[in-house]
């Protein structure tokens, strides 16, 4: 007789799931108990860094992350990775263990009241079943739909005298359902864009995340070069579409209405894939696009394309439109863009130490395939205008903004990308929001570099309350933490440096360790 258990891991098998990621309680035990072998559990300390775990594991891997979490506390710490885990497309499946069936009514302790309201609108389906029975054909529907586009985290809420019980014969069908999208376009739709293309006097690319998630970069080259077009990343990037070397690649497009429509002035056909439309944050209104300029997006989220305020819209796969494109298209007969300016490199010397120079050495030392997962919101456009990520997959920030993912996000990644070297890029405000994701890393000797940026303040929030002309706002400053004493606590080894030679010798050690360690580096602020 085969358990609801056993059919559960079977589809998660199936699936190629066999790594979960979780903080357990009471509810969650008859879902563990007789852990398989072939499955390994990554244990957070928080909720919010198992979330991040499995988001940065998802997109690094490309496949569905697994998440257990204990019940309605568990589900309420992980939201902000929801959030983050929602706009990034990530395909998630989180369980949330449920008090037993016969007791739910009566509300007991650790009762999950209302748990399909819980993680909404952040999740793309959430199912508590209606019977034990129902258990297997509710994992094998959240497996198949966190995966299909656009990819997303699905939630369900599972009582735990469920798993002992008998799953039904026919449910062992979902062990064989194979379930894929298409996406393509059709050749008339094909001929059509691309004629749209060829006809452009002056077009420019803008490219997001969703071009990484498809590790379509090369594609969007190809396409770029032929059409002899600029490249801009999306606002509010969480991922790298594009190489920041090439000669087309023009920079990261600033997050404001006003500011899109100035940097796109003079192109008259505005190619959008893989992002929103646009993922503004600054509020500067302003024309939507520069005069003359049309819209193309290529999205594989169907809202994405209904909401977005202009232009015209493709729903499909984004690497799949991008390659047919590149191989559709002719030659345009303009010349190729100029490489863009990029700064010169910073000055050295400087007690404490420019965020730049940091940056520099950084990029300088590390491998030139390293992976940076960057929470260091004040040096976001710095590090697009000087990083050099010439392959997929070289970049990740927490998709809606919330902090407490990069760190958990950093374990998740590493662990896709062994061959990798991951770099943990985390300002002083971001390390304390799920700072346990440390503890993981040395029990599972993860080897990340965190690189703790210590400018003793919310820098970004000083930018942006300049910008909203609000003063005397208080509860800016975050002095006095010991990232040292907090990393050496959770088992990471730590050194603090005050200078560029410290720093530099200490990150070219980090580099070879082999384990997680962590570097505070004291930085100037204001940032220069
Ligand atoms: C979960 C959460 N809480 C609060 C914020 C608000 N917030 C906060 C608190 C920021 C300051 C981050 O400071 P930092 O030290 O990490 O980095 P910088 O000094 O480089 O800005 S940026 C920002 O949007 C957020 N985005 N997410
Ligand atoms: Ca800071």
């Amino acid at each position: 007789m085969t358990t609801i258990r056993h059919l559960t891991y079977d589809l998660l098998r199936r699936h190629g799931v066999t790594t979960i990621f979780g903080n357990p309680g009471s509810n969650e035990l008859l879902f563990l108990e007789d852990f398989p072998s072939d499955f390994r559990y990554i244990l957070a300390l928080h909720e919010g860094a198992a979330i991040g775990m499995a988001d940065g594991y998802a997109q690094a891997t490309g496949h569905t992350g697994f998440v257990n979490l204990h019940s309605a506390a568990g589900t309420g710490n992980a939201m902000g990775g929801f959030a983050n885990a929602w706009n990034a497309h990530t395909p998630l499946v989180v369980t949330a263990g449920q008090q037993v069936r016969a007791m739910m009514g009566i509300e007991p302790l650790l009762t999950n009241i209302d748990a399909t309201t819980l993680p909404k609108p952040l999740v793309k389906w959430s199912c508590e079943p209606a019977r034990a029975e129902d258990v297997p054909l509710a994992i094998s529907r959240a497996l198949h739909l966190s995966a299909l586009p656009a990819p997303g985290p699905v939630y369900l809420s599972i009582p735990y005298d469920d798993w002992d019980k008998p799953a039904e014969p026919e449910s062992l069908r979902l062990l064989k359902r194979a379930v894929s999208a298409a996406g393509a376009l059709d050749a008339g739709a094909l001929a059509a864009l691309a004629a749209r293309l060829d006809r452009s006097a002056n077009p420019v690319i803008v490219l997001g995340p969703d071009v990484d998630a498809a590790r379509a970069n090369a594609h969007a080259v190809r396409l770029a070069e032929r059409l002899k077009a600029p490249v801009w990343v999306a606002p509010s990037a969480p991922r790298c579409p594009f190489p920041t070397t090439h000669p087309n690649f023009r920079g990261l497009l600033t997050a404001s209405m006003a500011d899109i429509s100035r940097q796109l002035e003079g192109h008259d056909l505005v190619l959008v894939a893989g992002a929103p439309v646009f993922r503004y944050h600054q509020y500067e209104p302003g024309p939507l696009l520069p005069p003359g300029a049309e819209l193309i997006q290529i999205t594989c989220d169907a809202d994405e394309a209904a909401r977005a305020p202009m232009g015209d819209a493709v729903v499909g796969d984004v690497g799949r439109i991008l390659a047919a494109l590149a191989d559709k298209i002719g030659e345009a007969a303009r010349p190729a863009p100029q490489p863009r300016e990029t700064p010169a490199p910073s000055a050295p010397g400087s007690v404490p130490l420019a965020a730049e120079r940091v940056l520099d050495l950084m990029d300088e030392l590390a491998p030139s395939d390293a992976i940076y997962v960057n929470e260091s919101t004040s040096t976001i456009e710095a590090m697009w205008e000087r990083m050099r990520w010439e392959h997929p997959g070289s970049y990740y920030f927490g998709a809606a903004g919330g902090l407490g993912f990069a760190m958990p996000a950093a374990v998740g990644v590493q662990l896709a990308e062994p061959d990798r070297q991951v770099i943990a890029l985390i300002g002083d405000g971001s390390a304390n929001y799920s700072v346990t994701a440390l503890w993981t890393a040395a029990q599972h000797s993860v080897p990340v570099v965190f690189v703790i940026l210590r400018n003793g303040t919310y820098g970004a929030l000083r930018w942006f309350a300049r910008a909203l002309k609000a003063e005397h706002v208080p509860a800016l400053d975050v002095p006095d933490i010991d990232f040292v004493a907090i990393a050496t606590g959770y088992g990471v080894e730590a050194v603090r440096v005050d200078t560029d030679e410290a720093f530099a010798s200490a990150f070219a050690r980090a580099l070879k360790a082999g384990k997680p360690s962590l570097i505070e580096v004291a930085t100037a602020w204001p940032a220069t």
